[in-house]
């Protein structure tokens, strides 16, 4: 049985589409509608990137390794390991073979959890195609060699590849991409033409792509914001406010644009869908596997039970422990980061980690590695300067709140009062 989302974005309008809504559609070559894709992992994102594909008239080879998953899929129409309920299309078929998998098709998508990634591809990388999009689903950075799933791409497989490696990432929940909620996010190839391509493949008017070049920068995005959704998660499950999750959320994102631009991304790119958008999804929605976590651990779950119990990936909690590899490599602070690491790993409880960044040294909102990309001078920032109409710029006055009366002798200007600061 076939799902009611099925050709959304077919070769025609689909049945209730009006002329008008039909035209809004992006142009589909006859030859693309009739393609074939590939979804290499039937975790619940690999499921659901399936059924997005489906419903737009794609046939699509779903690979996974369980069997009693496959048959399920094949016969029954419904993954009941990572989406029970969920009525997959019928364009759906399942497959233990990753040859029979990618055999023809016009793209393949990889959603293959990170610290699994680069066995998968050892393992099956003399079958994949060459010439068609290898898009990467997955966000989390390996352990010890510090790679993304794109990067362990790059390395791993040879030359002729390259140019098709492609990330998909931004703020996409696997349920509510197969419930067809509308969701945006970014996908990026060194190569425009590949990401326009790609871009493409999976967008219609439920599922919209937005393309860019920036392949580390969204890549990395995604990868850490894993770790803040647990540190958001935590702070949710201390009750320590919607206050106390804004300013994890945002200090989680200045982590995220030091470590991004050490790494040669883009600062704008931080501000898209892979950053922004997919930050503020996971350390705010409760569907996220990484808040939950966070969560459980701060109703006093201990971490093993919680990883147990879940059954689904969380990927923030190997990321974790490549970050604090990152910290000592790049020498940045990520202060944020490294606690959920003590709470993960070194029995600090969530009270005390909060305590340790609250404690900290009062500093500059906007670091130094940043303004240094953005072009901004390093050190204590100058002066604010504000454009006025007709004069050129001009420095801003500060107005001393005692000057009127309070007393302000020269000894006690603000300028000499900072000198008394640490
Ligand atoms: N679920 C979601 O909402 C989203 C997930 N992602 C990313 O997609 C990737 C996959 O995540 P999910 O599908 O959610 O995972 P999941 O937790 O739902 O399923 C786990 C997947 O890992 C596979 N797996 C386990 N051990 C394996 C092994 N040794 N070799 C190969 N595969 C193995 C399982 O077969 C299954 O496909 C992750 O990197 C995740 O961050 C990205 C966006 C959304
Ligand atoms: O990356 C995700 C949504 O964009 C999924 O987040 P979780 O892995 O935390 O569930």
């Amino acid at each position: 049985m076939s799902s009611a989302a099925d050709s959304s974005r077919g070769n025609g309008p689909a049945s209730g589409t009006t002329k008008e809504e039909a035209a809004s559609l992006p142009p589909h070559p006859a030859a693309l509608t009739t393609r074939c894709a590939a979804v290499l992992g039937g975790g619940s994102f690999g499921t659901a990137l399936s059924q997005l594909l489906a419903r737009q008239g794609t046939q699509v080879r779903l690979w996974m390794r369980d069997k009693a998953v496959i048959e399920s899929i094949n016969e029954r129409h419904e993954n009941p390991k990572y989406l029970a309920g969920q009525n997959l299309s019928e364009k759906i078929k399942a497959t233990s073979s990753v040859a029979e998998a990618v055999s023809g098709v016009a793209v393949v998508l990889l959603a293959v959890p990170t610290a699994y990634f680069r066995g998968f591809l050892l393992e099956h990388m003399s079958v994949l195609p060459v010439g068609v999009p290898l898009i990467c689903c997955s966000k989390g950075i390996e352990n010890d060699t510090l790679l993304t799933p794109f990067e362990i791409m790059e390395y791993e497989l040879p030359g002729k590849y390259h140019r098709y490696i492609v990330v998909l990432s931004g703020p996409s929940f696997a349920k509510e991409v197969i419930n067809g909620k509308p969701t945006s996010v970014t996908i990026a190839a060194r190569d425009p033409a590949i990401a326009k391509l790609a871009q493409y493949y999976v967008s219609d008017k439920l599922f919209r792509a937005y393309r860019s070049t920036d392949v580390i920068g969204v890549e990395i995005c995604g990868a850490i914001k894993n770790v803040y959704a647990i540190a958001a998660g935590a702070c949710d499950g201390c009750d320590f406010g919607f206050d106390g999750r804004a300013a994890m959320i945002t200090r989680g994102l200045a982590e995220i644009a030091r470590l991004a631009v050490i790494k040669g991304a883009n600062p704008l790119t931080i501000s898209g869908l892979a950053g922004v958008g997919d930050l503020v999804l996971t350390c705010t929605g409760n569907l996220s596997r990484n808040w939950q976590v966070g969560n459980r651990l701060a109703q006093g779950e201990k971490l093993e039970d919680v990883i147990k119990s879940m059954k689904m990936v969380a990927e923030g909690v190997n990321t974790a422990k490549s970050l604090m590899q990152m910290v000592k490599k790049y020498n940045i602070e990520m202060p944020i980061a490294e606690e959920v690491y003590k709470v993960l790993y070194e029995g600090k409880s969530i009270e005390e980690a909060m305590n340790s960044l609250s404690s900290r040294a009062l500093g500059e909102e906007i670091d130094d590695t940043v303004k240094e990309v953005v072009g901004l001078p390093a050190g204590p920032s100058a002066p604010v300067v504000a454009r006025q109409a007709g004069s050129g710029l001009r420095q801003s006055s500060l107005t001393l709140p005692g000057a009127g009366g309070i007393g302000v002798d020269d000894q006690h200007t603000p300028s000499k009062l900072v000198e008394h600061l640490p």
